[in-house]
């Protein structure tokens, strides 16, 4: 038996990319680890700092507008938000083949210390223990590049062994030839993670830069991952 013929029998999901093309509906919003959804199938999880565009990427991807709330605002998304493909019922059986999480950001947030705790503390716990977390996707604003909380998160994702790959978002902000060069530093940054992906998406979700490469990505992550 071959390793395909294991995957199938196995039950792995053959996730092709144009699934992101299809419906998808909001599954549920977690205030807390408590709240999460029974783990089933593989998910990916889009992580960040606050206003890195989490939620407008996704909106992108799936080609839904307004489908995840995004604001001007840091501290937009405040709960893990469990976007899935429609038409299923979720009883045994009938479950979605894939979920994608979008998660509150961290580093700012225009709320009281103890939320942003309580917000850091779920996000840190969903990305350490959940066991059908296929992929991370840590978005890196262009403009920035890579900041200290971001690097606490990869460390913890390096120390858990959970795969990540980083997106550069918002390109669309920033000259070609600086995306080329921010792209050569992260990738050489990276080469030192243990549990990094070495290829980096440039996305931008304004002009739909890099969407197919992402939905290809995202297809990979879930049925090899
Ligand atoms: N120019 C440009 N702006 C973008 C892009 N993606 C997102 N934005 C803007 O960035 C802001 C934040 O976007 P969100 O998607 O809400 O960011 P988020 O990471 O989900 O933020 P939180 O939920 O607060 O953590 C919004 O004003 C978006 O319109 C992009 O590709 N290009
Ligand atoms: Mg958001």
């Amino acid at each position: 038996m071959n390793a395909s013929h294991d995957g199938a029998a196995a039950g792995k999901a053959q996730i092709k990319p144009g699934i992101f093309l299809r419906p998808w509906v909001f599954l549920r919003g977690a205030p807390a680890m408590k709240f999460l959804p029974p783990e089933g199938p593989p998910e990916v999880a889009f992580a960040g700092r606050s206003n890195v565009g989490k939620s407008s990427l996704i909106n992108a991807l799936i080609v839904q507008r307004g489908l995840a709330r995004t604001s001007n605002t840091p501290g937009r998304t405040q709960e893990l938000n469990f976007f899935v493909p429609d038409g299923y019922s979720g009883a045994d059986g009938d479950l979605p083949p894939m979920a994608i999480i979008d998660m509150p950001g961290y580093g700012f947030a225009k709320a009281p210390k103890a939320q942003v705790d309580a917000w850091t503390e779920m996000v840190f716990d969903y990305l350490r223990g959940r066991v059908t977390l296929k992929r991370v996707f840590l978005l890196i604003d262009a403009r920035h590049g890579i900041k200290t909380n971001d690097e606490e998160v990869m460390d913890l994702l390096d120390k858990a062994a959970v795969s990540y790959q980083v997106v550069l978002t918002k390109i669309d902000k920033i000259k070609p030839p600086a995306v080329e060069k921010l792209l050569a530093a992260t990738e050489a940054q990276l080469k030192r993670r243990a549990a990094a992906f070495p290829e980096i998406v440039a996305t931008s979700s304004e002009k739909g830069h890099g969407m197919d490469e992402l939905r290809d990505a995202i297809a990979r992550a879930v049925t090899d991952g």
